[in-house]
């Protein structure tokens, strides 16, 4: 490949277990550690609440030799033809079909001329759900985020996801009979419990009501000292929110404190900023959160939350937002941390999301260690994820919910039949078209099969670049579609999700310019080889920028100006189909009305040439003339 491609940044490679044992942590001895360890063995554990097709197949497999008795053989398409060219997927992050086309929809304003007119050609166009139960989580009410989203398109199921599995193991009280609550209640009668996680109700990493529930579930199982370590967010809910959501967890850690337990907010930071990097965009987010939570050590020290986040966002006309809140530590009147974390203490990272826990999971894990200096590195700390955040790393290894496990991904069907795949994004999204894609599974399905290419991301808030990598991005993918070494070609593009996140309108329409401009010349790349491609989304974002009422109305704040929205949205999301090597007969179905995320695998494996498997959602196209 050319340039820009040598250095193939397939950064999961750096992340094999052995580069790093795990930290023996509390479970000091093999004896000790068995339980936990062996809960965690993946396949081993049984992951609640599959849906019965796939559970179904499930039950094939043999635990530990996991698909191997599964079919994967593709049969060919009894009326789509495989095509000359590769197959193109393109997902542009964020970019929603929203029903408010306004002033507030980026989406809408931009000026998009591809994307217009391919919503104009017949039976190639329509929208799909990227949201709630489609897509795996508990309500309607839950709005699409990456990593189910991508879960979805490249599984072609729809399985309970972290969000959903944790409600079920507190409803049911699973997760206090589990190996992962067993090992942290050792630390419950002489020791601190710590959470660490994203305070807020976004349910895209995390849910407040989530920590309270365990909160109070080890308060009331004898927990003596807890401490916790927020992460403000106005990423996934609206900027500010962070100081109701504060007070409401100061109310609960008070009524832990008339029945007895010391549980106090220690240290806390913006998610941007503090503890939640992912991919290894910025290694020293994880470095600040590592010295707020662990050594108690931060610019700014507070003797409470409240005053920390109001203090640090600074002037009410021109705030600093939730989400680049500096770190801080609470100190007691003597100018003492109040929760610094140490020797024999539980932590637990309530969320649920893999992708911006994968990194402080491994600086609390990792007895070896060498990305930054710890400077001290707890000893006997009882260490446990709110789920194992990646089941081939085995990190962590002690957690409170088994994950979903996500089975017989549309790569495993790609590699088996010998069709060659390149997938690339930037840093910012390149574990979702790959990690997440393959079912959360790290690094590649078959090396010799794959490849993948991440282009490393900007180091600034993306509204100050809104073109982000997408240039970059279309270069290399075009040298991929016409090398003719791929099948199928697997692009991401950033920005309509990495802008719209920022809250800034004019960056995001720029964004959703940038991508349309990207798409149009992807798509004379695969038509020059006769190819096909698809073109989708994950979920909304750029589509709507505005918070409003429950009529739709958009709302203002005291200054008259519209507040913000920076979160992803509720919206369906476009897919398209086409290309010079797709028969025109070939159309999108009438009959699946309600299709989602989930029905795009099938899809994509028709558009090759092949049928589906029965266990995918239904296809979205059929050959009408057949
Ligand atoms: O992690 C983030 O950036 C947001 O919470 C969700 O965005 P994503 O689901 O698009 O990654
Ligand atoms: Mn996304
Ligand atoms: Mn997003």
């Amino acid at each position: 490949m050319g340039k820009g491609m040598g250095g193939v940044l397939s950064r999961k490679k750096k992340e094999e277990p052995a580069a790093a044992a795990p930290a023996a942590g509390a479970a000091s001895t093999p004896e000790q550690k068995a339980p936990a360890a062996a809960a965690a063995a993946g396949p081993a554990a049984p992951a609640p609440a599959q849906p019965a097709t796939a559970a179904e197949a499930a039950k094939a497999d043999a635990p530990g030799a996991k698909n191997m008795s599964f079919d994967y053989t593709l049969k060919p398409h009894a009326t789509i033809p495989a095509p000359e060219g590769p197959l193109m997927v393109c997902i542009l992050d964020g970019f929603g079909e929203n029903e408010f086309k306004d002033a507030f929809n980026a989406v809408h304003v931009a000026n998009t001329p591809t994307v217009d007119a391919l919503r104009a050609v017949p039976k190639r166009f329509r929208t799909i759900k990227a949201h709630g139960t489609a897509v795996g989580l508990p309500s309607d009410a839950d709005m699409g985020n990456s990593e189910v989203g991508h879960n979805a398109l490249g599984s072609g199921q729809v399985v309970d996801q972290g969000a959903r599995l944790v409600d079920i193991a507190l409803e049911t009280g699973k997760m206090f009979e589990g190996d992962g609550w067993k090992l942290i209640s050792q630390a419950f009668p002489g020791n601190t419990v710590h959470f660490i996680g994203l305070l807020s109700d976004g349910g895209v990493h995390s849910r407040a009501d989530q920590l309270v529930g365990c909160l109070r579930g080890a308060a009331a199982r004898g927990a003596k000292r807890i401490r916790v370590h927020i992460l403000t967010d106005g990423r996934d809910v609206p900027d500010g929110s962070s100081v109701k959501y504060v007070a409401d967890l100061e109310a609960v850690l008070a009524q832990l404190g008339s029945e007895g337990c010391d549980a106090k907010i220690a240290s806390g930071g913006g998610r941007m900023k503090v503890t939640m990097d992912r991919y290894e965009a910025d290694w020293s987010m994880v470095k600040r959160g590592w010295d707020a939570h662990v050594l108690g050590k931060a610019p700014h020290t507070f003797t409470d939350a409240k005053t920390a986040i109001v203090t640090l966002r600074g002037p009410e006309d021109a705030p600093v937002s939730d989400q680049y809140v500096d770190p801080f530590v609470i100190v007691d009147e003597a100018g003492k941390p109040v929760g610094t974390i140490e020797d024999g203490d539980a932590v637990v990272l309530f969320n649920f999301r893999a992708d911006r826990m994968v990194e402080i999971s491994k600086a609390f894990e990792y007895a070896k260690f060498d990305t930054f200096d710890r400077e001290r590195f707890p000893q006997g700390l009882r260490f446990v994820g709110m789920m194992q955040y990646d089941g081939d790393l085995k990190l962590p290894a002690n957690y409170l919910v088994p994950p979903p496990e996500i089975l017989h991904v549309s790569g495993e069907f790609l590699v088996k039949n010998g069709i060659a795949t390149f997938a690339i994004s930037e840093t910012q999204k390149f574990g979702h078209v790959t990690f997440f894609w393959n079912g959360n599974r790290s690094g590649y399905l078959d090396a010799k099969q794959e490849q993948y290419l991440e282009i490393p991301s900007d180091k600034i808030e993306f509204n100050k670049a809104p073109d982000m990598k997408a240039r970059e991005i279309t270069e290399a993918s075009k040298e991929a579609i016409l090398s003719g070494k791929y099948k199928v070609i697997r692009v991401n593009f950033a920005n309509p999700d990495m802008v719209g996140h920022t809250g800034d309108m004019a960056a995001t329409v720029r964004a959703c310019e940038t991508v349309d401009a990207c798409v149009k010349e992807l798509i004379a790349a695969v038509d020059s080889v006769n190819g096909r491609w698809l073109v989708t989304s994950d979920h909304g974002n750029a589509d709507d920028m505005v918070q409003r009422d429950k009529k739709g109305k958009p709302l203002m704040g005291e200054d008259g100006k519209p507040l913000p929205l920076t979160s992803h949205t509720l919206a369906p999301v476009p897919f398209f189909i086409g290309g010079k090597g797709l028969p025109d007969s070939v159309v999108l179905r009438g009959d699946v009305p309600d299709a989602g995320l989930a029905n795009v695998a099938a899809t994509t494996l028709n558009l090759l040439g092949y049928e589906a498997p029965a266990i995918y959602k239904p296809t979205m196209v059929e050959n009408a003339a057949a």
